[in-house]
């Protein structure tokens, strides 16, 4: 699998040096490290929770305010018969596979994965070609699958394996069972056989209340609650579609082996957006116009089907066009995804949207686009982006009855040709009953094809004869005195329907991990300096304040500076130790602080500042005003520091360590 082994300046990734970084900066660190840790659980300290609060705010900007979205905030405890109806309970899993020696367990696609990858690396090496070298985990403090002796394989083996491995998202447990036997795959530790895979479903169950019989589970997506809400929501939106709700919140999976850091964890943040379309008419979006010429990066079914991995550069609106992308709504959102990923600083050169094969889709899905990112990892998925069609309003609708429909005027009524029933209440109430309202709903439930059967029935024989559960042996007589059935036209001036939704799905924390390494970089001058180069509108903290020394002289201008800054909402650390400012810049480069501002004498003086740009180490000097304009600028986007350092007068400052 391809992956990302350079910075964004072309210099060799050093994951484990990043790890550390992350770690020291206190972005996120595993949760009770004091009691050992648990796989798959990531605390987020003081810089990654500002970032991830930049990416979501951002987010919301992006979506929510641009779109006039609907956003709620729904329960994580869900009721079992919630995820029963929606097809969790029996699909929301993945193939597992235990090694009965050791109870070792496996994620079975992930096994193949792993262990075929490492084959393709040992026929590298014997083949003589260059191979990247195999990093360990740290924290498991075992190796991963290790380098499998360097073995050459033969020709055709290698294409076959590329072609497995190019659609290993797809197989389902009884195709890995098979992959497992045929390439003999076992537990990489001990190499002894593994039994095959069997399902697991990954949602977390737990009771609600004392009694504990009420079952439930900590929701593993938002969707749920949104779509419970459809009614009230369309109701928020006057009755008007199409339009859309959003959620941002933590989701919850059982991962049978959560690795590669925050790429696949147990408890996770996602935002995701539920978007009501009208299916009549070819799910046209109102604002495609507005990206149809994005450019994305595609990778097919169809290309995927030949095993192969090549992505083509297609505008958007050709892309729907000629039916690659199902239609304007999916592909709105791809386009709008896109801008949202290149917005918070992903590297364009390292997005791409990959099509789900037919079988690799969710239960629930009619078409689905993941964009991934590359990483140190690969490429990953980040955002999935499903047309869910009208599966869950209609599976919750038959379930409960809740009206997740929508109900609209029609402007010319319709003339429908129906037979109609009429029973006399007057007759049947004093004759049934009891048993008249079962009757009466016996009647309404009626086919119109069992109607017209009917009605030949009555003509007949006088009577008829219906089932009618619960009442005598389950079978009424009706006679002509009490039913008529008859053909006739009446109009129908309410069109009612269910919406189909286009769910775009954020995993807040891959974005998150994804972002970090790309804007990952080290100095040239000096190795061990290394930069984060969020974009400023979602790094961490804005600015930092140096004050020369600890002179108390400088300490009034701190303060303005910092009132001046907080005034306008932008989130500024004083560094007033003892260390060189060169230092004290390095420090907050590593938490991807994009602006300094340097106080020094001269400040005291004439009040002007230095202000420093973190990606070129530039400096311009100019009025509290004037910079407090450059930095509040800067972080809104109305200027680049190209043209704050045009603008503004140079200032030739050197950075002493
Ligand atoms: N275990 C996880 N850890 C972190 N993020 C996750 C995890 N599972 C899903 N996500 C995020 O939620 C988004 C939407 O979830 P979705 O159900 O589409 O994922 P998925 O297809 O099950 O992911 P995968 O195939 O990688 O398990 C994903 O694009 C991803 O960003």
């Amino acid at each position: 699998m391809p992956s990302d082994t350079t910075t964004l300046k072309g210099q060799p990734f050093a994951r484990d040096q990043f790890e550390q970084l992350v770690k020291r900066r206190h972005f996120y660190t595993p949760s009770f490290d004091a009691y050992g840790g648990v796989s798959g659980l990531y605390d987020y300290g003081a810089a990654g929770t500002a970032l991830q609060n930049n990416i979501v705010e951002l987010w919301r900007k992006h979506f929510v305010l641009e779109e006039d979205m609907l956003e709620v905030d729904t329960t994580i405890l869900t009721p079992y018969d919630v995820f029963e109806t929606s097809g969790h309970v029996a699909r929301f899993a993945d193939w597992m596979c235990k090694d009965p020696k050791t109870g070792e367990i496996f994620r079975a696609d992930h096994l193949v994965e792993e262990v075929l990858e490492a084959r393709l690396k040992g026929d590298k090496e014997a083949r003589g070609e260059k191979v990247e070298a195999e990093e360990d985990d740290p924290k498991k403090k075992k190796k991963k699958v290790k380098n499998i002796a360097a073995v050459k394989l033969d020709d055709a083996l290698v294409q076959e394996i590329e072609e497995v491995l190019a659609k290993i998202d797809n197989y389902g447990g009884e195709e890995l069972g098979l992959l497992i036997k045929k390439y003999d795959i076992r537990n990489p530790a001990n190499n002894s056989e593994l039994l095959p895979p069997v399902a697991f479903n990954l949602m977390f169950q737990t009771s609600i209340g004392p009694s504990a019989n009420l079952p439930a589970f900590l929701r593993p997506e938002t969707a749920q609650g949104q779509f419970l809400n459809f009614a009230n929501l369309l109701e928020d939106n006057m009755q008007q579609m199409p339009f859309a709700s959003a959620s941002v919140g933590k989701s919850f999976r059982n991962e049978i082996s959560p690795r590669q850091g925050l790429l696949r964890v147990r408890e996770f943040l996602m935002a995701e957006i539920e978007h009501f379309v009208d299916p009549a008419g070819g799910k046209k979006h109102p604002r495609f116009e507005e990206v149809k010429d994005v450019e994305l990066e595609l990778l097919n079914r169809d290309v995927q089907l030949d095993g192969k991995t090549t992505v083509e550069t297609t505008k958007i609106g050709t892309a729907v066009e000629t039916g690659v992308v199902d239609n304007e709504t999916l592909g709105y959102f791809l386009a709008r995804i896109q801008l949202f990923l290149l917005k918070i600083g992903i590297d364009p050169k390292k997005i791409r949207f990959r099509q789900h094969m037919a079988n690799e889709m969710a239960h629930y899905a009619a078409d689905c686009w993941d964009a991934e990112l590359l990483t140190s990892h690969g490429w990953i998925e980040c955002v999935g982006c499903a047309d869910r069609s009208a599966y869950d309003l209609t599976v919750h609708m038959k379930k409960t009855g809740a009206p997740l429909i929508v109900r609209e005027q029609r402007k010319e009524p319709l003339k429908i040709e129906e037979w109609q029933c009429d029973l006399d209440k007057k007759k049947s109430g004093p004759k049934f009953k009891k048993d008249s309202k079962t009757i009466e709903a016996a009647v309404e439930a009626l086919s119109q094809d069992l109607r017209e059967k009917l009605s030949l029935d009555l003509v007949k024989d006088g009577k008829i004869s219906i089932d009618v559960p619960g009442v005598n042996d389950g079978k009424v007589e009706l006679s002509k005195e009490l039913i008529s059935i008859e053909k006739r036209t009446r109009l129908d001036t309410v069109r009612e329907y269910t919406p189909n939704v286009i769910e775009p799905s954020f995993g807040i924390g891959r974005i998150f991990y994804a972002l970090c390494e790309q804007v990952y970089w080290k100095r040239e001058q000096d190795e061990a300096r290394v930069v984060l180069s969020f974009p400023p509108a979602i790094a961490p903290t804005k600015v930092l304040i140096v004050p020369l020394s600890s002179n108390p002289d400088f300490e009034p201008l701190v303060r303005k500076l910092r009132l001046n800054l907080k005034k306008i909402g932008i989130s500024t650390r004083v560094d007033a130790s003892g260390a060189s400012i060169g230092k004290r810049y390095a420090r907050n480069d590593e938490l991807g602080t994009p602006m300094g501002v340097t106080i020094d004498f001269q400040s005291i003086k004439d009040n002007t500042f230095t202000l420093r740009d973190r990606d070129t180490t530039e400096q311009v000097r100019a009025s509290i005003d004037d910079i407090t304009t450059a930095i509040a600028n800067i972080v809104k986007g109305a200027e680049q520091w190209s043209d704050v350092a045009t603008r503004l007068p140079k200032f030739e400052g050197q950075e002493v360590d």
